[in-house]
């Protein structure tokens, strides 16, 4: 059986500024099973966040092709598009953006009120992940009352409510200290573990990559492997 969840071929990204083009990606392809937890490192500008973006259908490459469970985010549709992202995956971003007008159980919720799920099943699955990241005592806070480390237990949460088989993570220990990054980190590894949820962690964190099975690292926008 085939069990690549998402994979890419050849991906290129250009930016360009004025007169200069810049080469961000170059001739990046990969493939991710289902329940495996990779780390992407790099050092900084090298192209992880585009990548992870371009990953998520984003931000468009200029040229190559990802494809989530076989089917490919170019050819798709803007309707086919959004469906693919709100069936396979979770986001977490290096900012959390979570919604500072709202408590942390509207801002699990959001995800699925948007894509029109029963309020009450809404809330009760809300509730759950907030649960399962630890953070039922906060359910009503706002994030300004909560800590760096909860806000990122919120913005994890918000990323599986739609019970996504991949959670694309950008930075998600970053700004964190030592304790919290453990923590958040002993999370995902759970989420890995116990729910099979599928995790590409976008990490500074050399000392926490170590600890997993396969890590890629990105150099001026070269993806390779390093086990
Ligand atoms: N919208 C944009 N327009 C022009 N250049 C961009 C744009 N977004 C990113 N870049 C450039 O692309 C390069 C890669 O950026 P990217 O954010 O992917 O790096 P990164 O490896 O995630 O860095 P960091 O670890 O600092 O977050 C950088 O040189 C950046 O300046």
């Amino acid at each position: 059986m085939n069990n690549t969840l998402l994979n890419c071929k050849n991906i290129t990204k250009y930016y360009t500024e004025g007169t200069t083009q810049t080469q961000v990606l170059k001739d990046v392809s990969f493939s991710l099973d289902e329940k495996e937890l990779v780390a992407i490192v790099g050092s900084s500008g090298s192209g992880k966040s585009t990548l992870l973006h371009t990953l998520g259908g984003l931000d468009q490459p200029t040229g190559g092709e990802v494809f989530i469970k076989g089917q490919s985010l170019q050819k798709a549709t803007p309707d086919q598009l959004a469906k693919l992202r709100n069936q396979y995956l979770g986001f977490v971003y290096q900012f959390h953006h979570l919604m500072a007008d709202f408590t942390a159980l509207e801002n699990v919720l959001m995800p699925m009120l948007i894509a029109n799920r029963n309020k009450t099943e809404a809330r009760d699955r809300a509730e759950k992940m907030l649960q399962s990241v630890g953070l039922s005592h906060r359910i009503s806070h706002k994030p300004s009352a909560l800590s760096g480390g909860e806000r990122q237990r919120v913005a994890i949460a918000r990323a599986l409510v739609n019970n996504p088989a991949l959670v694309l993570a950008d930075e998600p220990t970053g700004n964190l200290d030592r304790k919290t990054t453990e923590s958040i980190f002993e999370l995902i590894q759970q989420l890995n573990r116990e729910q099979g949820i599928a995790f590409l962690l976008v990490t500074h964190d050399l000392q926490l990559a170590e600890k997993l099975q396969r890590r890629m690292i990105m150099q001026d926008g070269v993806l390779r492997a390093e086990s």
